[in-house]
């Protein structure tokens, strides 16, 4: 059996080519890969004592030749493929270990040059991987160090399984179209005019023209938003840490495609806060969320705001689970629970309701690189909204300042409000919201109902803060917040009539802050 190896990432490979070595395996190598092999006492033959050619044109072509190709490419069951080796005097190689240049950290480095990123175009490596793929039934291809375990256990057991060689063909064109999609990205990001200076970093667009993207399967969902909908979860290649992404699910029934969409909500949500934060959500909208000394004081609030909504509801931490907390969420009807950990005897609680969703999700609060977004024939692609308002980038327009109290509620509020569907209005007081108005098409109605869902709740809105995810274009919107007993605002201004709603608020005593941001969610 001969072996072929020739990697960029050279983890693990000296281990690896010792146990080939030990197996009887006949080592083939590049250059640099060949000499570190050697250095280890490996008997290895350099490919160029293979090809008759030296390497040539700085490593651009090492491996591009037929005595190569050949051997990776006959069909071992083909009589006149094995005859066409013997007549060129071509032995077969049987198993490949590959890895590419490294492309993607070369172009991620501010100094590289075009012509840098162009030396870390892969050309023989993608070659020989995609032959080796093509003909999977009589060659191994291995891309990934982490397979290097499994393919010497299966060798040492007597063979490579058919199951596995097709595994690893599979990852093969995946990873090869991945690479290619890479480099298609990069160049299609390139300003006019970058061949023209190649050696000099080159001006870079945020969009390419061809933006080629790479989703892994977490798995497949029973159905869609609705039952006559068909669906799966496809992860990022590489999700960013603290994404809902990296879930792992502790107990509980399969997770819904919906349960994923109001869980990522409600994850994003209570990651935003410092202090232990509890979120509720219910069709992507937080009907509660509220801060507390600890997880259980948080959910308790935030239950208050709204307990008919919060039935059948997600509900994220961002402090571990205990079980003070456990036994309250228990008590009502809860379809999934995100938090970072959870205690031994928070899972006990749990021990009896089986059917509870519970996630794990390592907190961090990395924001998603892009947001994405199906329209009819396309996709929408814009940078996430990870904008948070801190106190000193808020401007007072009102006579009334807002008492240190009241900027902190205010802030709460706004926070909220980013994680609530335009037209969004919280009104908050103490670390909790009060009532929420969402998803209306205008602003008063948001208010309106945010009001009315306090009053259903039993919740007085006398001396409350309130947020409006953007500006209120009349004065009608603030006078229903103010009638309902709100006291300070936060809203980002910017409307034609800033004025008239400004001097509406001096006149009815009210402290206003604006932002400067704006917080649309559709
Ligand atoms: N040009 C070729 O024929 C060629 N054949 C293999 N490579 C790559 O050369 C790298 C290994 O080189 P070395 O063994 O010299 O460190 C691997 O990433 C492999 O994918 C090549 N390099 C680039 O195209």
């Amino acid at each position: 059996m001969q072996a072929l190896l020739s990697v960029s990432d050279k983890t693990g490979i000296v281990e690896f080519a010792q146990a080939l070595h030990a197996l009887g395996v006949k080592l083939l190598s590049t250059g640099g890969t060949a000499r570190l092999l050697a250095d280890r006492g490996l008997p290895v033959t350099e490919v160029s004592e293979v090809t008759g050619f030296p390497e040539m044109l700085d490593g651009r072509v090492k491996t591009l030749h037929p005595r190569i190709h050949g051997g990776l490419l006959a069909r071992r069951d083909l009589p006149e493929h094995m005859a066409a080796l013997n007549a060129h005097g071509i032995g077969t190689i049987d198993l490949l270990i590959v890895n590419l240049y490294p492309f993607k950290q070369a172009t991620a480095r501010p100094d590289c040059t075009l012509e840098d990123a162009i030396e870390n175009i892969d050309i023989g490596g993608p070659a020989m991987l995609r032959a080796a793929a093509k003909n999977w039934q009589d060659v191994a291809v291995v891309i990934d160090p982490a397979d290097y375990e499994r393919v010497l256990a299966e060798l040492k057991a007597g063979g490579i399984e058919r199951s596995t060689k097709f595994m690893l063909a599979r990852k093969v064109f995946a990873h090869t179209a991945a690479y290619d999609g890479m480099i298609a990205n990069y160049l299609s990001s390139l300003e006019e005019g970058a061949e023209l200076a190649t050696a000099q970093v080159p001006q870079r667009r945020e969009y390419p023209s061809v933006l080629t993207l790479q989703l892994h399967k977490a798995q497949d969902m029973r159905y869609g938003e609705n039952p006559h909908q068909s669906a799966a979860f496809y992860r990022d290649a590489e999700p960013v840490p603290g994404s809902l992404a990296h879930y792992r699910q502790l107990q509980g029934k399969e997770l819904s495609y919906n349960n994923i969409a109001d869980a990522d909500a409600a994850w994003e949500c209570v990651k935003t806060f410092d202090a232990p934060a509890c979120v509720i959500i219910k069709h992507a909208n937080p009907c509660g969320v509220a801060v507390g000394a600890s997880a259980a004081e948080a959910y308790a609030k935030a239950f208050k705001t709204d307990s008919t909504s919060a039935f059948g509801g997600i509900i994220a931490f961002n402090q571990p689970l205990d079980a003070a907390a456990a036994e309250l969420v228990a008590k009502q009807f809860v379809e999934v629970i995100i938090a970072p950990a959870y205690t031994p005897d928070a899972l006990a609680v749990f021990q009896a309701k089986q059917n509870v969703r519970l996630l794990e999700v390592p907190l961090a609060r990395d924001a998603n690189p892009y947001d994405l977004k199906r329209v009819g024939g396309g996709v929408l692609v814009q940078s996430a909204d990870a904008k948070n308002v801190t106190a000193d980038e808020l401007r007072v327009v009102t006579a009334k300042q807002p008492t240190p109290e009241q900027m902190q509620d205010l802030l709460f509020a706004w926070k909220v409000a980013k994680f609530v569907k335009s037209n969004a209005i919280v009104f908050c007081a103490g670390g909790m919201t009060l009532g929420v108005g969402a998803g209306q098409m205008s602003r008063i109605d948001s208010a309106r109902i945010a009001s009315i869902k306090a009053a259903n709740a039993g919740l007085s809105l006398q001396g409350s803060a309130v947020a409006s995810d953007a500006f209120f274009p009349f004065r009608d919107g603030l006078d229903v917040v103010a009638d309902a007993g709100a006291t300070c605002v936060i809203q980002p201004g910017g409307s034609v009539r800033d004025d008239e709603v400004i001097a509406a608020a001096n006149e009815r005593g009210i402290a206003m802050v604006f932002t400067g941001t704006r917080h649309f969610r559709h």
